[in-house]
């Protein structure tokens, strides 16, 4: 079976730092992994790689077989692999239901004009359908400026999964938002990409959550990944547990934290 996301070798430097070193990971179709690691590990850097905003030093990033390295980052959207940022990316002086259509068309089109967004009634259906979708429909009308936060992340996912990517990669869903939100956000993500079958990639600092919603885990240190397998496994790590955890759960804790 061909992964739908691999890389080979993946390098990146930052000077002295070494961000990525020989990351070899290999994706498949419909799987939902999560990415741990502590502070600076390289998370953001392997995610930004994949999807085109940093070249690496060295090495293979295949998206369904296809390289991608050197390709602009509104490229690879268009070959389906969609992103959301840690903080989310939205225009704030356009309303809700805009931003969606600016998201929809910037998908579409290597040149695209805001002002396409008008006037097309497919668009503003899909957009209208996927704000329903993410429960935030209600906010079709307002400034993004005045919503708020934990729907902003749901706008922002809702963008990035508007043209029915096949994968999607999210950097920290739900940083910044309150402990009372969290899970309800990530319930309605999750419904949303097991109802499209888009295989996710998400890094997150929580770990309910990675324990709760992700079928295997990459755990980053350093700039490699020292830890590959079903969360039980990892999180039971002793190593994870020491560089990227910092401290020791039991796995009752895990499983808990799973069925909770
Ligand atoms: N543009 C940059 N210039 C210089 N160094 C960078 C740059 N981007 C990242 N780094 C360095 O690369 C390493 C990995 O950073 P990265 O942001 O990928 O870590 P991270 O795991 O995402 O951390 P965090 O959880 O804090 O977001 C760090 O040492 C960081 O300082």
């Amino acid at each position: 079976m061909t992964a739908i996301l691999e890389t080979i070798g993946l390098q990146r430097t930052f000077g002295a730092v070494v961000a990525a070193k020989d990351i070899n990971v290999r994706i498949d179709k419909g799987e939902v992994v999560g990415v741990i690691g502590s502070n600076g590990a390289g998370k953001t850097t392997f995610i930004n790689m994949v999807t085109g905003y940093l070249p690496p030093s060295g090495g293979k990033i295949l998206f369904e077989g296809q390289h991608i390295v050197g390709q602009e980052p509104r490229a690879i959207t268009r070959l389906g692999m969609a992103r959301s940022f840690q903080v989310a990316q939205l225009f704030p002086q356009l309303s809700v239901l805009e931003n969606v259509m600016v998201a929809l068309i910037a998908a579409e089109s290597p040149r695209p004009s805001f002002f396409a967004a008008y006037g097309n009634t497919s668009r503003r259906k899909r957009a209208l359908e996927i704000l329903d979708e993410f429960g935030v429909v209600h906010y079709k009308d307002a400034r993004v400026s005045a919503v708020p936060q934990g729907a902003r992340k749901l706008i922002d996912i809702a963008m990035a999964l508007v043209s029915n990517p096949r994968m999607l990669l999210l950097d920290e869903p739900t940083s910044g938002v309150s402990v009372e939100e969290k899970f309800p956000l990530m319930d309605t993500v999750m419904a949303a990409v097991k109802h499209h079958g888009t295989t996710v990639l998400f890094v997150e600092h929580d770990m309910d959550i990675v324990a709760r919603y992700v079928s295997r885990i990459l755990a980053f240190y350093s700039g490699e990944i020292i830890a590959d397998g079903a969360p039980m496994q990892v999180l039971s790590n002793e190593r994870v547990q020491e560089l990227v955890i910092g401290h020791h759960i039991v796995p009752s804790e895990i499983l808990e934290g799973a069925a909770a």
